[in-house]
């Protein structure tokens, strides 16, 4: 009697496990149905997966737009055993901005601990209060304490171009507007801008701005030279740091955006910080500064309206020293309406958030750990918001309200949300003030064609693709 009833409980305890384990099988293959039904279009598996990671790495930007026409507006590319989701429609980027499911930090914190060697915690303690900082240092209301000191660093770099003269065009900007923006930003001469030293620090930043993307993605032993630069950097960062300490001047006003950086940062990650500080202030304005004088002196319509523009503000002799305040800026519409379209044609290839919780747009479910991308450079050429897309067109700013500083709807180049770029009203000042001076100065000619811009880079907006050299000459 005992026995049968040990042996009724056996099989009904083994009935139960049998039924759990079916309803837990069916429960899975559900999850593994409505999954496939429901995550974005996948290019993946195995020799695709390799060729697909070949293909994004070689021409990223033309990738995206492939892959756009042939799975979708929504789609995953596994590149480099990372899953990264891209979305390419507008209606779907107030979830990137907006949504408290994606998260900015979660994104940038490994980058930043491989290009800065910032440590998680450290970053997590200091980003907001930095971001913050930057915001307030750099917004309108602020800039006229940067605009003199800028304009007589652009006035004296503009000096050793001399009177005539033929260069890359690329190069020229870099050597008369880089140490300018260093000097303003960081304190005369206190990066090494000076003649002599300059050559060096500029090496090492451009190898390691050149190769910024791999370094921030790859461990460092991949990138043997690229590291060489960033620790280069790094320490002469260790030693401007431990400088400026000794130099602070008390006042508020007086001290340099570098100043407040230390003071927010309050001995965590200082140099490190400054590193991030320097490539993030140089690595898209110069582009576009290039983009922005090689469109305007090809295109002879455009050069001869600026011209005329720049003559009702500036006496028309170019060599003679002339005053160019932040005040004056605002009466060269046409001039600002360039700059912008050159940023909305060479905008960044990606910004991107991590996925913190599983995301719907449209009809599909966004894993969690997925990095959300978007495109800005493909989102400017969406032709409901910029009819003719590719061409350069000045003219369509007008309809923006540039004077209450208001973009073009669709316009996206700085990013939105919690942390935004907040360098983007110094940039515009910079590259006016420096187009101004140096187009009033010289009569430009190009030698060789526009290039195009370079398809191998995600981040940042695009370099150009081979050179571009120009005759100069005083007016
Ligand atoms: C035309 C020039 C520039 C463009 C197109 C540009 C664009 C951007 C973009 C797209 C982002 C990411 C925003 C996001 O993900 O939502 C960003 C971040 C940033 N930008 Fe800019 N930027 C420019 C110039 C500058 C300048 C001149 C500075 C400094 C003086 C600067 C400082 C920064 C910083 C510090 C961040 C990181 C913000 C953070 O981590 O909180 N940018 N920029």
């Amino acid at each position: 009697m005992q026995t049968a009833g040990v042996a009724m409980a056996s099989v009904s305890c083994v009935m139960f496990l049998l039924s759990m384990l079916l309803a837990l099988l069916h429960w899975l293959l559900k999850q593994r149905e409505t999954g496939k039904q429901s995550a974005p279009p996948c290019i993946s598996g195995w020799i695709p997966w390799i060729r697909a990671s070949i293909r994004f790495g070689k021409a990223p930007l033309e990738f995206i737009e492939q892959a756009r026409a042939q799975y979708g507006a929504v789609f995953t590319v596994v590149a480099a055993g990372k899953r990264l989701t891209f979305i390419t429609e507008e209606e779907d980027f107030e979830i990137f901005f907006k949504s408290k499911d994606v998260d900015f930090q979660e994104a940038v914190q490994e980058a930043v601990w491989r290009t800065a060697s910032i440590s998680r915690k450290n970053f997590y303690k200091t980003h907001t209060p930095v971001h913050d900082m930057l915001k307030a240092r750099l917004a309108p209301p602020r800039l006229h304490l940067f605009s003199a000191n800028l304009y007589n660093e652009f006035c004296e770099r503009l000096l050793y171009l001399g009177a005539k003269g033929v260069d890359n065009l690329y190069d020229l900007i870099w050597h008369s507007m880089y140490p300018a923006v260093v000097n303003n930003l960081f304190g005369r001469d206190i990066c090494l801008t000076n003649r002599c030293t300059f050559r060096e620090m500029e090496k090492h930043f451009q190898k390691f701005d050149r190769d910024f993307e791999f370094g921030s993605q790859l461990p460092e032993f991949l990138l043997r030279d690229w590291s060489k630069s960033k620790h280069w950097l790094l320490s002469l960062f260790g030693s401007i740091v431990s400088n400026a300490a000794k130099l602070k001047p008390a006042d508020d006003h007086s001290k340099t955006l570098f100043q407040h950086l230390l003071d927010t940062l309050n001995g965590n990650s200082t140099a490190n910080y400054s590193l991030l500080l320097l490539w993030a202030s140089q690595a898209n304005a110069l582009p576009i500064t290039f983009w922005t004088l090689a469109f305007i002196i090809s295109n002879p319509f455009v050069y001869q309206t600026v011209m005329k523009e720049l003559g009702s503000v500036m006496d028309d002799k170019g060599n003679k020293k002339i005053r160019l305040k932040e005040s004056d800026l605002q009466k060269l519409p046409y001039l600002k309406c360039c700059i912008l379209e050159a940023i909305r044609l060479r905008a960044p290839g990606v910004i991107c958030r991590k996925v913190m919780q599983p995301l719907k747009i449209k009809n599909y479910i966004v894993p969690s750990g997925d990095m959300l991308m978007l495109s800005i450079y493909w989102a400017h050429r969406n032709p409901k918001r910029f009819p003719d897309p590719e061409k350069f067109i000045p003219e369509r700013w007008k309809k923006a309200d540039i004077e209450k500083r208001a973009f073009l709807d669709g316009f996206l180049a700085f990013g939105g949300g919690r942390y935004q770029c907040p360098g983007r009203w110094f940039a515009l000042l910079e590259i006016q003030m420096f187009a101004a001076l140096i187009l009033h100065k010289y009569e430009f000619t190009l030698l060789d064609p526009v290039p195009k811009e370079s398809p191998l880079h995600l981040v940042g907006t695009q370099q150009p693709a081979a050179p571009c050299r120009v005759e100069y000459k005083f007016r």
